[in-house]
């Protein structure tokens, strides 16, 4: 019998890959054991209170273990923070990649996010007891834990053994067929469905965690019924907010956790034992319960919110440079109404990166498909306004060059979408080259901090492999060798150590505006202790030293074979880190030396005394000054 004819009861049973799990009679998830009488009669008094004690026990029936399907951006940091404040829930992430997976399992994962790795070491590798001196003088005992976040590619057996399953595959936009442009490609989200329907134990829940189309838990549960007919499992929207560069920080303390249900007492049940999961570290207050179809479409709508204000900042920004007003000072000033508040209101070149586009897209295809024309065409102006953000930038920087960037060197200073992630997916740095080799310069010299320089060259050959002018760029690896001889320096990415004047230590990174969870005294002990060792953790990240965390490690698996972080090595990724020596760029390059300012990071009056000619987004720049534009 051909896969295509067999029922999809005889798929799963002919399918040897796939452990097929003992049906049972649950019909709701985590339905409490019961005492089983007549055994207890061949028993001791003790083994008969162990018996009883082992139903009763709460502990004994929650959650054990945990899988998360997709090792990217969202599952293997999502994980590695559950499995953190977890020590007694067994989380293995899986995927199909098994590159990705191999990262996971060396030194070097395969995303840069602070604090993940120190994260990871802890929850993957199991520590040593240590003591550890925290701010004030005091100490906290952190005791020697056990591994329980483990990196498979058996994706099988891993959801065979899980009470909780996270779906947190990719959900890019559609790029053929009906809804191309706009609609979400559902690929991997059915195929890891699919997978998960055949090997998941009965009673199992699922959890979307991947960004989805309002309603896809139907499609989840029709998957399901497809493939496991009559076997209950419960599904759960469970979008996730954090943000690249952040994701330790928003994982440790989010602004809130989203659970949707079916509003079934299974589904509820289903909500509640997820519930429990957060509640280890994040309080209770903070997560909230709603119906699927509102926490499916919460998700699309907060991106398109913070979307929105981006290209509602971005589109002032091009008045402000024709009148002299300030973007930056007017953000400060409308941001100090509490009803607007200071966030995502930094005008720049536009938003990158692989969510806010295709969620507001799918959003947009979604209105269409309701025919809710105003509505679609209402949010495709926040996509508009992003686009001619960009475009208005490269224009400027080519009109400034006297039209033509033919015979001249452009250095490109940050490749990544934004600053503390080497994520370039929809990065404004990509469009931003494709728009200027139009002009055949006769270098773009690309350097990014973070960003492996062997895999920014391999992204670019593999982007611009049907173009005759993939020959000229070049990755560099510091800032320096990048801008020598070079007419513009476009900043891209706003990177702290791009700044000028430099940011002090007390401004960067970790340290700028959330500190990480303190230790409360009024929590449990065990919480406190976990909170301590998450808010410890988490500041090794920036700064291991005066916390002496570093006991704690065990030694961590060796990476493979041709590891690109191996090879970069240590010493030049931290002198890739270290702040840019503007004076020394200005140094190296062509007059009239000009900068162009993209993320509004560098002053211009500071940067004009060390000779630089500077144009900024939404800001008086140097030739604007020159005809006495400023204030
Ligand atoms: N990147 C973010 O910051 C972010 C934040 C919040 C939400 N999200 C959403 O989370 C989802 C995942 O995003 P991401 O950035 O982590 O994507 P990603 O591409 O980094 O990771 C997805 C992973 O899923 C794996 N995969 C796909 N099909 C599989 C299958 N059948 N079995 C096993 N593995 C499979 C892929 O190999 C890949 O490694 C998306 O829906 C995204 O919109 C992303
Ligand atoms: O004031 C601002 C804030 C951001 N950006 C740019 O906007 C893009 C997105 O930034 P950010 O939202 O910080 O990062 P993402 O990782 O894309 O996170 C967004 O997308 C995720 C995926 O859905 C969500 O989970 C997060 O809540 C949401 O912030 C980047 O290019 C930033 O440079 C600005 O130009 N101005």
């Amino acid at each position: 019998m051909d896969s295509a004819s067999s029922t999809a009861s005889d798929q799963i049973l002919s399918d040897s890959q796939s452990p097929s799990p003992e049906s049972t009679n649950a019909s709701t998830p985590f339905s409490p054991s019961v005492v089983d009488f007549p055994k207890l009669a061949a028993l001791t008094a003790d083994e008969v209170v162990e018996e009883v004690v082992a139903v009763v026990q709460p502990e004994q029936e929650g959650v054990k273990n945990i899988c998360c399907v997709g090792a990217g951006y969202v599952g293997g940091p999502t994980a590695a923070v559950i499995a953190f404040q977890n020590p007694g829930i067994r989380v293995t992430v899986v995927d199909k990649d098994a590159a990705r997976i191999r990262k996971w399992n060396s030194q070097h994962p395969p995303i840069h996010e602070p604090g993940l790795n120190e994260i990871v070491r802890v929850a993957r590798d199991g520590t040593n007891a240590a003591t550890i001196a925290i701010e004030g003088g005091d100490t906290v005992e952190l005791p020697a834990r056990q591994s329980n976040l483990f990196f498979s590619t058996d994706v099988a057996r891993c959801v065979s053994e899980a009470d909780i399953v996270f779906l947190s595959v990719n959900t890019p936009t559609k790029y053929t067929g009906i809804g191309a442009g706009a609609a979400t490609n559902m690929v991997a989200l059915e195929g890891a469905t699919r997978d998960i329907a055949i090997a998941a134990k009965p009673g199992a829940i699922i959890v979307e965690k991947s960004t989805v189309p309002c309603r896809t838990a139907q499609i989840v549960r029709d998957t399901l019924e497809v493939h496991r007919p009559g076997v209950p499992f419960e599904i759960l929207s469970n979008p996730e907010f954090l943000a690249e560069g952040t994701a330790i920080k928003d994982l440790l303390n989010p602004d809130r956790i989203l659970i949707g249900s079916s509003q079934t007492e299974s589904g509820l049940a289903a909500a509640a034992a997820l519930k429990d999961v957060y509640a280890a570290w994040v309080d209770r207050s903070k997560i909230v319960t709603v119906n699927l179809w509102s926490s499916e479409l919460s998700k699309l709508v907060a991106n398109a919110m913070l979307a929105q204000r981006i290209s509602s900042i971005n589109s002032i920004s091009a008045i402000c440079e024709q009148t002299g007003a300030d973007v930056d000072e007017l953000a400060k000033a409308i941001g100090l109404d509490m009803r607007l508040g200071p966030k995502f209101l930094k005008a720049g070149l536009g938003f990158g990166g692989s969510c806010f586009k295709k969620d507001i897209l799918s959003l947009v295809y979604l209105a269409q498909t309701l025919h809710l024309d105003e509505v679609a065409e209402y949010w495709t102006q926040v996509l508009t306004i992003n686009e001619y953000q960009r475009n208005r930038f490269v224009q400027r920087v080519v009109r400034n060059l006297h039209g033509t960037l033919i015979g001249k060197k452009i250095t490109i200073l940050g490749y990544a979408f934004k600053k503390d992630t080497s994520d370039t997916r929809e990065s404004p740095a990509v469009e931003v080259v494709k728009t200027l080799l139009a002009d055949n310069p006769a270098e773009i010299a690309i350097f990014d901090p973070k960003c492996n320089p062997e895999n920014v060259k391999d992204e670019i050959k593999h982007l611009f492999a049907t173009t005759d002018t993939a020959d000229s760029h070049k990755v560099y690896k510091d800032a320096y060798d990048a801008s020598a001889d070079s007419s513009a320096i476009l900043i891209l990415t706003e990177w702290d150590q791009f700044h000028y004047p430099p940011l002090t230590q007390k401004d960067s990174a970790f340290h700028k505006s959330d500190a990480p969870p303190q230790l409360n005294s009024t929590r449990p002990q065990k919480q406190a202790t976990l909170e301590a060792e998450a808010a410890l953790e988490a500041d090794a990240a920036l700064a291991p030293a005066p916390y002496g965390a570093e006991q704690r490690y065990l030694p961590e698996p060796p990476c493979a074979e041709g590891c690109r972080d191996c090879e970069r090595g240590s010493v030049e990724e931290v002198i890739a880190s270290e702040n840019v020596e503007w004076a020394r760029i200005a140094y190296g390059m062509k007059k009239p030396k000009w900068v162009f300012d993209g993320r509004g990071i560098v002053e211009v009056a500071e940067m004009e005394k060390l000779g630089f000619r500077v144009e900024a987004i939404g800001r008086a720049g140097s030739r604007s000054r020159l005809h006495g534009f400023d204030a």
